[in-house]
This record gives C-alpha cells, sequence and structure tokens, in this order.
C-alpha cells in the first residue's frame, strides 16, 4: 500500500490527504453536529465524519435507509465545517442517483467544506453496512458512479473514497476486485465495508495500491479492533461513525428517565458537562469580551 499525497493542505481535501500522511493510522471520528466536532477537534482529533446513518437517526430521527436528501446532509455539513478547521469525511451513501447526480453530490459537498466523500456500491434503496440482506449494483455500475464522482471533481484535493459492501453477499475475493476496478477508474481510496477478521483486511491492503479504510462500527459484523491491530494490516484510516453517538444517547436517555422518576436531576448532575465547560468549548468568554469591547462606549 502506498500513502496519498498532499495535494496542498490549505483546503479541506489537502488538510485531509495530509491527516493520512502524518497518521498511521488516521483516526476519524464521527461528529453528528458543529458542538461535538468542536469537542472533538479540541482533544486533537485530525479528521472528523459524518455519518449518514448518524444526518438520518440525529437529525431527522430516521432510520439508515436511504430517506436523506443531499441537502439533508449538506446543511449538516456547512454547520460543522462553520464551526471547525479539521477535515470532514462524510457519507454519500449511493450518491443520491446517476452520474449527473452524483456530479451535483460532488459539487456541493466541496462547496459545504467537505474534505471528501465515500460513495457505496449498495442499490439505491440502501441499508446499514451491517445488517442483513443488502444489495449490491453490479460492479461496472459502481465503475460509473466512481468516474463520474472523479470527472465532477473541480477541487482536485476533493477525497473520493469508494466503499464496496460486497463482501456480504460475495465474499473477500469479489470484494476486493471490486475495491481494484475502482482505484482503477481513480477512487483515493477504499472503504471495505462489514469486515470480519484482520486477515480479510490485510487482504484488501495487499492487493491495492490506495489506502484502506476499516469502519468499526459498534454492535456491527467487525469486532472492535485496536487501531495499532489494524495498522499492523495495513489499514490507513479507522472510522468510528457514531460511537459518541450512542453515548450521547444513553446518556441523554438516563437524564429523560431521571428526571421522570426522582422529580429533579441531581442524581445524574455528574454526568453533565458542566455550563463553564461548555462555554470553554464554544469559546463564550471571548465573545463576551467583545461585546464588552464594541459597546464600552456606552458604559
Ligand atoms: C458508516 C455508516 O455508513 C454510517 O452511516 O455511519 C454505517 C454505520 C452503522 O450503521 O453502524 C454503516 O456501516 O453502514
Ligand atoms: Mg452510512
Amino acid at each position: 500500500m502506498t500513502t496519498t499525497t498532499s495535494a496542498g493542505a490549505s483546503t479541506a481535501g489537502g488538510k485531509f490527504r495530509q491527516a493520512i500522511v502524518d497518521n498511521q493510522p488516521l483516526q476519524v471520528v464521527g461528529t453528528i453536529n458543529a458542538y461535538t466536532a468542536m469537542m472533538a477537534e479540541r482533544v486533537g482529533h485530525q479528521a472528523l465524519y459524518l455519518s449518514g446513518a448518524g444526518v438520518a437517526n440525529a437529525s431527522f430521527g430516521l432510520p439508515d435507509l436511504g430517506m436523506t436528501s443531499l441537502n439533508d446532509v449538506c446543511e449538516d455539513i456547512r454547520r460543522i465545517t462553520g464551526a471547525t478547521e479539521v477535515p470532514l469525511l462524510v457519507d454519500a451513501d449511493t450518491g443520491w442517483g446517476g452520474a449527473f447526480n452524483i456530479a451535483r453530490t460532488v459539487k456541493e459537498m466541496t462547496r459545504a467544506g467537505a474534505a471528501g466523500f465515500h460513495i457505496e456500491d449498495q442499490v439505491a434503496q440502501k441499508r446499514c453496512g451491517h445488517r442483513p440482506n443488502k444489495e449490491i449494483v453490479s460492479q461496472d455500475e459502481m465503475v460509473d458512479r466512481v468516474k463520474a464522482a472523479v470527472d465532477a471533481r473541480f477541487d482536485e484535493s476533493f477525497f473520493i473514497m469508494a466503499r464496496t459492501d460486497a463482501l456480504a453477499q460475495q465474499g473477500v475475493d469479489a470484494a476486493i476486485e471490486r475495491a481494484l476496478a475502482c482505484q482503477a477508474a481513480g477512487a483515493d481510496a477504499i472503504f471495505a465495508e462489514a469486515v470480519h477478521t484482520l486477515e480479510q483486511y490485510q487482504a484488501f491492503t495487499k492487493a491495492l495500491d490506495i489506502p484502506v479504510l476499516a469502519n468499526i462500527t459498534e454492535f456491527g459484523q467487525t469486532p472492535l479492533f485496536n487501531k495499532q491491530e489494524l495498522s499492523s494490516v495495513g489499514v490507513a484510516m479507522v472510522l468510528y461513525p457514531l460511537s459518541a453517538f450512542r453515548a450521547m444517547n444513553k446518556a441523554a436517555l438516563n437524564v429523560y428517565q431521571s428526571i421522570l422518576q426522582q422529580g429533579d436531576q441531581k442524581a445524574v448532575i455528574d454526568d453533565m458537562q458542566t455550563r463553564m465547560e461548555l462555554y470553554d468549548f464554544l469559546n463564550y468568554h471571548a465573545f463576551e469580551e467583545k461585546l464588552d469591547q464594541l459597546f464600552s462606549q456606552k458604559k
């Protein structure tokens, strides 16, 4: 496996490419909104992720079944990229249609500030990659999706990742064959979905010249491999798409139940981020000082 070279770290895509070079492997963390993205940035993460499931579940209360639109996702991209400097990888699902729709997806996501996206080979009526009974399009159709994305790119640093869901239905050899075809079509990296073993990851990384991403999503088909284990088999990027979201959800549910049962929030107060911690992440005091400075003559 060779690493991607930086196309200049001034663009979002350039920063993402540089982060892959600088981190072996690069951890990419899911941030379902602007504020969590700010926290991930502050603690030192080098790459953020906007999950398709996250947009559907968190922003719309919908399952991850291809029901959200390009605009829905771009709105969340803009919110995150407006609040952070760290490059954002975005889940583009199946690209929302044929070649022209995929071209729009590349353009709109670039304009919204995304560093890159992944586009997958599931049928439009897609499912979560870790659920049974997924269906995939033909290899030719997937290659056409990648070609359409590459052709539409006007910012050459925009990162185009091809995701294959083929392993579940067709096995690892067929999935690698698809990945190779996507590489030949100009993909910058491969997202190997629902992989079961380190040996399977190794088979992908050995066969390919471009970086491979491992999706380490919880409660799915892939064991929770450590980044060191994944790095040892040549994986370049490790994705944690919904980890913080799942934890936030459990914490929120606990608070709602406790308020109902106890009549106050004292039992869960230690689970809460304090007002001062919140303000610190938001840089609240700098805003307040600016306000004082701007309107001091009125005092
Ligand atoms: C990565 C993913 O596409 C997502 O939308 O975050 C999901 C994650 C999940 O459902 O756990 C997927 O793997 O399909
Ligand atoms: Mg998804």
